[in-house]
């Protein structure tokens, strides 16, 4: 894939194949590109040059929060639910458990603290059970035991055989990843646990 924005040259030819059962991460420093890269395989963005080929469902979960501060929790994930055309919220509940902010069901968007506007715009993109994970900053604002809880949650998807993609711009846990890339220059390179 290829990508500028007017002059500024994002993605110089990004070749990546991200297989079924694979928790993968993205490093790159702030304006490396990595946003932009997950905006084109997520659909959100057309790369200037390039083919994004991919089977199964898609869950996207952008860097900034997209919440309607006046809406409830639940009431997000009603209105998720018709979106996606699901018959339940069961996977959505268990996503909430698994970050533990079940209790939070009713409180409106715009009360809730930073960390927790994360968890609910995690779960979004979760709950519809997607084969193919896009999860941009997904612990950006959590705690320890909910950064820990996230990784729990990223393998036990993996295990269950979906494509897990991690982009950060810092490489904590590197050994909980399958693959690690680095996103430099424009290009992706493969990363050694060590070096990130
Ligand atoms: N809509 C846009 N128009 C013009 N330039 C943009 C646009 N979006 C991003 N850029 C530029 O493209 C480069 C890559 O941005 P991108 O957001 O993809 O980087 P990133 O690696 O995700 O950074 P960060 O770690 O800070 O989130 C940056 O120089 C940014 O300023």
């Amino acid at each position: 894939m290829h990508h500028a924005y007017r002059r500024r040259v994002v993605l110089r030819g990004v070749d990546l194949d991200l297989g079924a059962g694979v928790l993968a991460g993205i490093v790159g420093e702030n304006g490396a590109g990595k946003t932009t890269l997950l905006k084109i395989l997520a659909g959100e963005l057309r790369a200037d040059r390039g083919a994004v080929r991919h089977r199964g469902r898609f869950g996207y979960c952008p860097q900034d929060v997209v919440l309607n501060d006046a809406l409830t929790v639940r009431q997000h994930l009603e209105f998720f639910r018709t979106a996606f055309a699901l018959d339940d919220l069961r996977h959505a509940e268990k996503v909430m458990e698994a970050l533990q902010f079940s209790q939070y069901a009713d409180v409106r968007a715009g009360m809730l603290s930073g960390g927790t506007r994360q968890k609910l715009n995690l779960t979004l993109a979760l709950m519809h059970d997607p084969q193919v994970l896009l999860l941009d900053e997904p612990y950006q604002g959590f705690d320890w035991d909910t950064y820990q809880r996230f990784w729990e949650l990223a393998a036990r998807l993996r295990d269950a055989g979906r494509s897990v993609l991690v982009v950060s711009h810092l490489a904590y846990d590197t050994e909980r990843l399958d693959e690690l890339w680095r996103l430099e220059a424009g290009a992706l390179r493969p990363e050694t646990a060590a070096a990130a």
